[in-house]
C-alpha cells in the first residue's frame, strides 16, 4: 500500500499510488537501510511541520542572498535550541536529515561544521585536543569550517602556498599566505560565519617544509566575532547555487597559534621541533575520504528529489493522447518520458544501497586505523575516488533530464529543480574534481594489472579480481549475474587497454608523467566502468538480501531496468562480446522492463519519503495540486507586490510615450 494516499488529492496521483504492488514504508526500509531510521525520518518530518518558527518565511527563489544566509542562520540557532527534544543528538544521520528538513539543501552556516570541522578534530585530534575543543563545537559554542582550497590551486594539495612555520623560541606556529594565490578561497561558512577553521598548511620545522597538515585555528574573536588581527576574511561572492552558504576567503599575515593547535594524533611536533611522521603518509587526507565516502548515499538523494518531482508531476500533467482522443494522457505514460526518468529512478536507488555501503566500509576503516591498521586506506581512497565521480555526474544528468521531463514548468524555480540541480553538481568540483579523481582510482587500477602481468593475480583485492578474468561469451538469458559479467568485461577490456597504452607510450621512451597524461582519457574511461561495475554488483547484492517478497519483487523490476539500461549505454565496450541480436535482445528487455516499473513509479519515488517542506517543490507537491499552487506561487512573488512598476514609470513609460510623439 502507497501511504501518501490522502482525501483531497490530485486524481491522477490517487489513481498512481492505488496501482502500486506494495507497501512505501517497507520500502523506505530498505532505502534507509532499516525500519527505525526510515521511522525516524517520517517522525521527524512530523514534528519539524508542527513548529511554526521552522518553517520557511517565504519561498527561498524569492529570497536574496542575504536573506537566505538570515534565514539558515535563524533557522539553526532554533535548531539548536529544540535539537534535544527532536533528535537523537549521537546521531549524524538525524543531524544532517533535520537540517536538510527544515533549511534544505541550499547551504546554512554549519552545513560544514558537521560534516568537515567536528570529524577533523574527532579523529586527527589528540584525547587533549578532542576534550579541549570537541565538547564546544558539538554544543555549537563556536562554529567551524574547513580551509584547504586556495585561489591559486585545490586539485594539487602539495603545491599549497599557505605555511605554518614552527618558531621554537614561543612554542608557536606562524601562519602566512605569501601570495595572492594562497589566500584560501571557498571554504563553505568561512565567509561570514565561523569563528574557528581547521585549516590546512604545510608545516615547516628548521626550515624543511613537511607537506600539509591541520591546524586548529582561531579567526574571529569570540565576543565581537570580528577578524583577530592577522586574519583576512570575507565571503567570495554569489555562486551558481548553494547561496545560503557563505563560502569565503581567507589570508594569514604572521598570525601566531599555540603549538598545541596542530591537530597531533598522527603527525606530531615536539616542543623542541622533532617531527614525528604519520603511520601512513596520507592520513591526513582522511577527512576528505569520510565527505567523498558519503557523496553516494548524498547525490543519490539530490537524485531522489528530482525525480520526485519529475515523475509526480508527470503523473497529473495531461498532454497529447494515444489511442483514446476523448481525454489527453498522463505524460508518464509515454515510453520518452519513462525512458528519460525510470533509469534514473533506477540509479537512484542503486546509488543510495552503495552509499550507505561505503559509509560502512568508512567506519570500519576508521575504527581500524584508530587501532594502527593502515592496510584498508589506499582501496577505500581508490573506491570513492571513483564513486563521488560517477555518482555526482549521473546525478546532474539525471537531474537535467528530470526537469527537461517536465517541460516549461520544470524551468520555472516553482519547480525548484534548478537548485537541485545547482547544488548536486558542485560535487563533481568539491572534495576533489571528478577528472583528478577518476585519474586516482586509474592509478590503482593500472597497479593492479601491474600485479596481473607479475603472475601475482592471487594478491588482488575483490574489488579488482575480475581484472584476471578471461570472459569471451555469454548467455543473456540467465539474469542480472550474466549482465555483470557484460559489465566486467567491459571495465576489464578498457582497463587492459588503457594500461597497455600508457605501457606502450613508456616503452617508446616516454616519461611516466607524459605517458599517462596521454593515455589519460583512456585511463578515466577504465575507472568509469569499473566504478560503474561497483554499482551495479551492490545494487544485484542489496535486492538479492532483500526478504520481503513484495519488495523483493519491484526491486528486481527496477534492477531490470537498470543493467539493461547501463548496459545499453556501454554498448561500445561490448562489441566483441555482443552479437547485434544479443544487443537487440537487450534493447527489447530495456522497454519491457519500462513497461513493467510502470504501474509502481509513483510509489518507488513516494518511497523516498520526501517531505513537501525538504522538497520545496510546487511542481512535486504530494497532493499533486499543482496548477492552483502555482498560480498561488505566482502571485506571491514580490514582482507582483505592485500592478506598476518603477522600471515601467521611470524608462519604459517615457520610451513609449516619447515614441509616440
Ligand atoms: C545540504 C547540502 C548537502 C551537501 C553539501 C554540504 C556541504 C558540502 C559542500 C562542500 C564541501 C567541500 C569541501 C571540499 O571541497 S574540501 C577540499 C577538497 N579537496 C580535494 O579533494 C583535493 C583533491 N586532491 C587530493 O585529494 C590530492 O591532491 C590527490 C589525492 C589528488 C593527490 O595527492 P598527493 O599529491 O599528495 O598524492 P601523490 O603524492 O601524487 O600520491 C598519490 C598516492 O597517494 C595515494 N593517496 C592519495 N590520497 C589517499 C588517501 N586519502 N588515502 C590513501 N592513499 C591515498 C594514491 O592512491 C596514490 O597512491 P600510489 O598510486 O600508490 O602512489
Ligand atoms: C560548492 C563548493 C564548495 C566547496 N567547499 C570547500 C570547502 O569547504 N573547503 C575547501 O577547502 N574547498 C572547498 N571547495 C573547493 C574545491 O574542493 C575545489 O574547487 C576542488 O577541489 C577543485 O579544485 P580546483 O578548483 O583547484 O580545480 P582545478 O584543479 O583548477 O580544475 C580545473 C581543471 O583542471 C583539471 N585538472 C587539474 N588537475 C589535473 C590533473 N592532475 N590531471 C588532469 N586534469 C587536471 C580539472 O579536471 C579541471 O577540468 C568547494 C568548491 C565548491 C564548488
Amino acid at each position: 500500500m502507497n501511504q501518501s494516499i490522502k482525501p483531497g488529492d490530485n486524481p491522477d496521483l490517487t489513481e498512481e499510488r492505488l496501482s502500486g504492488t506494495f507497501d512505501t514504508n517497507s520500502m523506505a526500509a530498505v532505502i534507509y537501510g532499516s525500519d527505525k531510521l526510515a521511522q525516524r525520518r517520517r517522525e521527524i518530518s512530523e514534528a519539524v511541520s508542527r513548529i511554526p518558527e521552522l518553517q520557511d518565511s517565504k519561498p527561498c527563489p524569492f529570497m536574496t542572498r542575504e536573506e537566505k544566509i538570515l534565514e539558515g542562520s535563524r533557522k539553526s540557532a532554533i535548531l539548536n535550541r529544540l535539537l534535544p527534544g527532536l533528535i537523537d543528538l549521537d546521531s549524524f544521520e538525524e543531524t544532517v536529515f533535520i537540517h536538510q528538513e527544515v533549511i534544505g539543501i541550499e547551504g546554512h552556516p554549519l552545513a560544514l561544521h558537521e560534516s568537515l570541522f567536528i570529524p577533523p578534530i574527532a579523529t586527527q585530534g589528540t584525547d587533549e585536543q578532542q576534550k579541549k575543543w570537541l565538547g564546544r563545537a558539538q554544543r555549537r559554542e563556536i562554529i567551524g569550517c574547513y580551509a584547504q582550497t586556495e585561489l591559486g590551486h585545490g586539485s594539487n594539495l602539495r603545491a599549497l602556498e599557505t605555511t605554518a612555520t614552527f618558531d621554537i623560541s614561543s612554542q608557536e606556529f606562524i601562519l602566512n599566505s605569501p601570495t595572492i594565490t594562497s589566500l584560501k578561497w571557498w571554504p563553505g561558512a568561512l565567509g561570514k560565519s565561523a569563528n574557528w577553521s581547521i585549516v590546512i598548511a604545510n608545516l615547516i620545522v628548521h626550515d624543511k617544509n613537511h607537506g600539509p597538515h591541520p591546524f586548529m585555528v582561531q579567526l574571529r574573536d569570540e565576543k565581537s566575532h570580528e577578524p583577530l588581527p592577522g586574519i583576512t576574511v570575507g565571503d567570495i561572492g554569489p555562486k551558481m547555487a548553494f547561496n545560503g552558504a557563505d563560502n569565503g576567503f581567507l589570508g594569514f599575515e604572521n598570525y601566531r597559534i599555540p603549538r598545541e593547535n596542530m591537530l597531533m594524533r598522527h603527525s606530531k611536533v615536539t616542543p623542541d621541533g622533532g617531527y614525528i611522521r604519520p603511520p601512513h603518509a596520507k592520513i591526513g587526507y582522511s577527512g576528505m575520504v569520510r565527505v567523498r565516502s558519503r557523496m553516494a548515499a548524498e547525490q543519490g538523494l539530490f537524485l531522489a528529489h528530482a525525480l520526485t518531482i519529475a515523475v509526480r508531476y508527470s503523473a497529473i500533467r495531461r498532454q497529447g493522447y494515444l489511442e483514446d482522443r476523448s481525454r489527453e494522457v498522463k505524460v508518464l505514460d509515454y515510453q520518452t518520458q519513462q525512458h528519460r526518468l525510470f533509469p534514473s529512478i533506477a540509479r537512484a536507488y542503486a546509488f543510495i544501497f552503495c552509499g550507505f555501503e561505503t559509509i560502512r566500509l568508512y567506519d570500519q576503516l576508521l575504527i581500524d586505523v584508530q587501532n594502527g591498521n593502515t592496510s584498508g586506506m589506499a582501496d577505500l581512497h581508490a573506491l570513492t575516488s571513483g564513486l563521488k565521480s560517477v555518482v555526482t555526474h549521473q546525478t546532474g544528468e539525471g537531474i537535467e533530464q528530470a526537469r527537461m521531463a517536465c517541460g516549461g514548468h520544470g524551468y520555472s524555480m516553482a519547480s525548484y529543480i534548478s537548485e537541485i540541480y545547482g547544488v548536486a553538481i558542485g560535487g563533481c568540483t568539491y572534495e576533489g574534481e571528478n577528472m583528478v579523481m577518476l585519474l586516482q582510482l586509474a592509478r590503482y587500477l593500472v597497479k593492479s594489472i601491474e600485479m596481473i602481468q607479475n603472475g601475482k593475480s592471487k594478491n588482488l583485492g575483490p574489488m579488482v579480481a575480475y581484472l584476471a578474468a578471461n570472459e569471451s561469451e555469454i548467455d543473456l538469458n540467465l539474469g542480472p549475474n550474466e549482465y555483470l559479467k557484460v559489465f566486467q568485461y567491459a571495465a576489464r577490456s578498457q582497463a587492459w587497454r588503457a594500461t597497455e597504452k600508457f605501457q606502450k607510450l613508456r616503452n617508446s621512451g616516454m616519461s611516466k608523467e607524459q605517458a599517462w597524461n596521454q593515455a589519460s582519457v583512456e585511463l578515466t574511461r577504465a575507472s568509469r566502468l569499473h566504478t560503474r561495475l561497483y554499482i551495479m554488483s551492490t545494487f544485484i547484492n542489496h535486492v538479492g538480501s532483500v526478504v520481503d517478497q513484495k519488495i523483493k519483487k519491484v526491486l528486481i523490476d527496477l534492477l531490470n531496468v537498470h543493467i539493461t539500461y547501463e548496459v545499453m549505454d556501454i554498448g561500445i565496450y561490448v562489441q566483441g562480446l555482443l552479437s547485434s541480436d544479443q544487443m537487440d535482445l537487450i534493447r527489447n528487455q530495456l522497454y519491457v522492463s519500462l513497461e513493467t516499473i510502470r504501474p509502481n513509479a509513483v510509489s518507488l519515488v513516494d518511497s523516498f519519503q520526501i517531505s513537501d517542506m525538504q522538497l520545496r517543490s510546487v511542481l512535486g507537491r504530494r497532493d499533486g495540486n499543482v496548477y492552483e499552487n502555482l498560480f498561488k506561487w505566482a502571485k506571491s512573488c514580490p514582482l507582483n507586490d505592485k500592478d506598476v512598476l518603477e522600471s515601467v514609470t521611470k524608462y519604459l513609460k517615457p520610451m513609449m510615450d516619447k515614441s509616440k510623439l
